[in-house]
C-alpha cells in the first residue's frame, strides 16, 4: 500500500509497535493493573485508543486470567502445558510429534489470532471477510470465528447476559487458540465488550501471537447504518440488553491496531475503505513475521 493510502486509512486507522513488554510476566502484571470496568452504556461514543497515559490502577483481576493462565504464561510457549481446571482432574496432555512449526513450515506461515471487537454494525464482520480474501490472495490461509455465526451452533446455548457473553468469549479465544495452533491466520469478530475477558483470550496464545483489532466506530455511525434493525428495535425496548445502548462496552486501552471506520454511508463507498483497512492489517501481519515460515 502507498503512503497516500496509509494516510487516508489513518485518518483511520493507527497501528500501535505491538507491546512493549517482551516478558509474559510482566505483561500479565500490567493487564492485571490496568484492567477496570467500564459501565458506560453509550460504549463506543468517546472510544479512541487512549494508549497508556490513560490507564488507570485497579486491583480487579482479570476473571479468566487465574492463576492457571499466570502458569500457562509461564510455560505455555513450550507447548507442554497440562490444562486441569475445577472440573477436569487426571488428564495429562498427550503430545504428538508432528509439531505447530512443522504445520507452518508446511504452509509458510505463522499461526495468529486477529481479534476483532467494536460495536454492533461497526464493520467487524465486513473487515474480516475482506482481510480474509486479502489473505487468501496471497495465498495464505485464514479462518473466520464469527460471532453471530458461532452463535449458531458452538454457543447456541449462550445469551447475551453478562455470564453468557464472558463464556462466549472464552469458547471462542480457545478455539482460536487451535487454529493458531494448526498454524492459521484466526480471524475472531466477535463484539466482546469486556476487556477482562479479551485480556485473558490474549493471555493463551505465545507474546505477540494475538493482534487486537478495535473498530473505532461512534455509537451514531454504528446506529445509522443499523443493517439488521437491532438497535431500532433495542431502543424501541424490543431487545433489552443491546450493547452500546443499554450495555456496556469497554474499548481496549491497549491493542495493537485502532480502525476509525466511520463513514456511514452503504458499501459502494466504503469497499475501498475496507481494502485498505484489510491491508493495514495485512501490512502489519508481513512485518511482524505472520506471512512466511518462523
Ligand atoms: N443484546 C445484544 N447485544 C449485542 N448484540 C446482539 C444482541 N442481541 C443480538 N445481537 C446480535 O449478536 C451479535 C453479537 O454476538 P457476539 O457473539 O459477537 O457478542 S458478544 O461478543 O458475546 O457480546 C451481533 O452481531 P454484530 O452486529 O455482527 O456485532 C448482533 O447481531
Ligand atoms: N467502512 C464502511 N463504510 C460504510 N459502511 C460500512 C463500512 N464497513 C461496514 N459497513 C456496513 O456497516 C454494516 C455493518 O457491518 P458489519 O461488518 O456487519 O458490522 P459488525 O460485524 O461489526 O456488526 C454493514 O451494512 C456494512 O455493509
Amino acid at each position: 500500500m502507498d503512503a497516500a493510502a496509509v494516510a487516508r486509512c489513518v485518518g483511520s486507522c493507527y497501528v500501535s509497535p505491538a507491546f512493549g513488554d517482551s516478558d509474559p510476566l510482566r505483561r500479565f502484571l500490567r493487564l492485571s493493573l490496568s484492567s477496570s470496568t467500564n459501565l458506560d452504556p453509550t460504549g463506543g461514543k468517546n472510544s479512541k485508543f487512549r494508549g497508556k497515559s490513560h490507564r488507570r490502577l485497579s486491583f480487579v483481576r482479570p476473571i479468566m486470567a487465574t492463576d492457571e493462565s499466570f502458569s500457562k504464561l509461564t510455560s505455555d510457549c513450550a507447548g507442554e502445558t497440562q490444562k486441569i481446571n475445577g472440573k477436569q482432574k487426571n488428564i495429562v496432555w498427550h503430545d504428538c510429534p508432528v509439531t505447530k512449526s512443522d504445520r507452518q513450515e508446511l504452509i509458510n506461515q505463522k499461526g495468529c489470532v486477529i481479534w476483532i471487537t467494536g460495536l454492533s454494525g461497526s464493520g467487524k464482520s465486513s473487515l474480516a471477510c475482506t482481510l480474509s480474501r486479502a489473505l487468501h490472495n496471497r495465498g495464505k490461509l485464514s479462518y473466520i470465528l464469527d460471532g453471530d455465526n458461532l452463535r449458531h451452533g458452538l454457543n447456541s446455548d449462550l445469551t447475551f447476559e453478562a455470564e453468557d457473553r464472558a463464556e462466549n468469549i472464552r469458547r471462542v479465544g480457545e478455539v482460536a487458540k487451535l487454529f493458531a495452533d494448526a498454524g492459521v491466520i484466526c480471524i475472531a469478530s466477535l463484539i466482546s465488550p469486556y476487556r477482562r475477558e479479551r485480556a485473558a483470550c490474549r493471555a493463551l496464545l505465545p507474546q505477540g501471537d494475538f493482534i487486537e483489532v478495535f473498530m473505532d466506530v461512534p455509537l451514531h455511525v454504528c446506529e445509522a447504518r443499523d443493517p439488521k434493525g437491532l438497535y431500532k428495535r433495542a431502543r424501541a425496548g424490543k431487545i433489552k440488553g443491546f450493547t452500546g445502548v443499554d450495555d456496556p462496552y469497554e474499548p481496549p486501552l491497549d491493542c495493537e491496531i485502532v480502525i476509525q471506520n466511520n463513514r456511514d454511508k452503504g458499501l459502494s463507498s466504503s469497499s475501498s475503505s475496507l481494502s485498505e483497512m484489510a491491508e493495514i492489517v495485512v501490512s502489519y501481519l508481513d512485518e511482524n513475521g505472520y506471512l512466511k515460515t518462523p
